[in-house]
């Protein structure tokens, strides 16, 4: 078994061929081990299109169980006193979760890939890369609890965070150094929905300083839509709790790296802190998986019907998926959909509040990615972490309304959307229909 106890054995460490130094591998005290040859692909690869393989998996248990069995067990017997068994204790490793973790893997086109407790707990085990002095350079459109834990290690971790427009990459260019060990992105970002171009800040990134990691949370598009591994990133992380599970009934996160000793450098927080997901999450989170396909298909094609339809009546939306979107281009360059969420202005934070209150369809949550359509204003709940000030500072619209597009029929969606908009005066009735006042 290999120090992991996660279903991957240690790589080797070394330099990559675009000379960006790799971590050396760790043991289970967190320990440098010498180097150690490079296993063979540690998940079979994507061999089919994704809706494939995204049902497809390969293995299961001695029964050869159709649905992966939930091994609700904390402890493993061993085979002899020195040990022996491939899994000793859950919070080191567990077969249900071991599966989730191949079977992810290989949708995220990543050599390893690490589930946990939530989203934020994977953003807390990245963070533990970083040592006191360390400079890490975010965006200024954030996620709050991205933003929150941040300032917490600002403020108490002596990290330095740099928060500049990361849609500028001169700007990000003109903060990076051979101080900088991380990169946060965000694309699109939420809730503001700016694109971030990953690969020519993964390039300056790594030319300021060969050992930055260059992080990116992807839970806004999910493996289906955009892969930043392939654009230079080290690090993909996201919310399993949104679009990966679908159904927001658990909380996960998920980690995806390519160098398999940088892999093991974050598992180590994960078997020292407990964090890892537990065996009925990791089997809820898989079976959430094989649907993402159909899911996010309805979704995007709602959601996009959504926001053509606000745009032609007036408003100031927000959603890659219009050709309005300022950064069409550059994220259709990278990305195979706009996703889910938009966010639109009224103008008037009063008319915004009436608008979320007298929607009926669309529940007043926090959350996205779920099958059904949530509404929200995310200055005074996903965001409200986020101080006034650095709101404003920030340009952070107060009105701003955040939709989450779910699978219903969109034509009820819509018919809903613009009774809200009619109820709270958002918009003048006109012989030809609807229009933003
Ligand atoms: C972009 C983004 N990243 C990370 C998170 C954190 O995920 P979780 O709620 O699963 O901790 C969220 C939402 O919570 C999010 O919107
Ligand atoms: N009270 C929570 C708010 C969670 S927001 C969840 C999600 N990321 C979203 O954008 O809606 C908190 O303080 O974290």
């Amino acid at each position: 078994m290999s120090a992991s106890r996660s279903g991957v054995p240690n790589a080797a460490s070394g330099s990559t061929s675009t000379g960006k130094k790799t971590f050396p591998p760790v043991d289970l005290a967190g320990n440098d081990l010498p180097p150690s040859p490079a296993p063979s692909s540690p998940h079979p690869g994507r061999r089919y299109n994704i809706a494939t393989e995204l049902v497809f998996t390969e293995g299961s248990d001695q029964y050869n169980a159709s649905s992966v069995p939930i091994y609700q067990s904390a402890t493993f017997k061993q085979t002899s006193g020195g040990g022996g068994g491939e899994y000793d204790y859950t919070r080191s490793g567990n077969p249900t979760r071991t599966h989730l973790e191949r079977h992810l893997a290989k949708i995220m086109s990543a050599q390893r890939a690490l589930v946990v407790s939530s989203g934020m707990a994977a953003l807390d085990v990245i963070t533990r890369l970083l040592r006191p002095g360390d400079e890490v350079v975010t965006g200024d459109d954030l996620y709050g609890g991205t933003n929150r834990l941040l300032k917490y290690l600002s403020t108490n971790g002596g990290i330095i965070v740099h928060h500049v427009d990361t849609t500028q990459p001169e700007k990000v260019q003109a903060v990076l150094s051979e101080k900088t060990t991380m990169v946060l992105l965000e694309t699109p970002t939420n809730p503001l929905i700016k694109i971030v171009d990953i690969g020519r800040i993964a390039t300056a990134a790594h030319e300021a300083n060969p050992n930055c990691i260059v992080s990116v949370d992807n839970t806004m598009m999910s493996p289906l839509l955009l892969n930043p591994l392939d654009f230079g990133a080290d690090v993909v992380y996201e919310s399993g709790t949104k679009y990966l599970s679908g159904h927001h009934d658990l909380m996960a996160g998920v980690i995806a790296v390519n160098d398999l000793a940088l892999g093991e450098r974050l598992y180590f927080p994960i078997n020292a802190s407990g964090c890892g997901l537990s065996p009925f999450d990791s089997w809820l989170l898989l079976r959430g998986v094989k649907t993402l396909k159909v899911r996010m298909d309805q979704q995007q094609s709602n959601a996009q019907r959504i926001a053509e339809f606000l745009e032609s009546n007036g408003f100031k939306v927000r959603y890659p998926g219009l050709r309005s979107h300022p950064q069409y281009e550059l994220h259709n360059s990278m990305a195979r959909g706009a996703g889910a969420v938009l966010s639109f202005e009224t103008g008037d934070t009063v008319i915004s509040e009436r608008i979320v209150e007298s929607a009926k369809l669309w529940a007043i949550s926090v959350s996205f990615g779920c099958v059904n359509s949530l509404i929200s204003m995310p200055c005074r709940m996903s965001h409200a972490s986020i101080d006034a000030k650095t709101r404003a500072e920030r340009a952070m619209p107060e009105d701003l309304i955040r939709l989450c597009v779910g699978i219903e029929d969109v034509d009820d969606l819509i018919d809903d959307l613009s009774r809200a908009l009619v109820q709270a005066g958002a918009v003048n009735v006109t012989m030809e229909g609807i229009e933003a006042r």
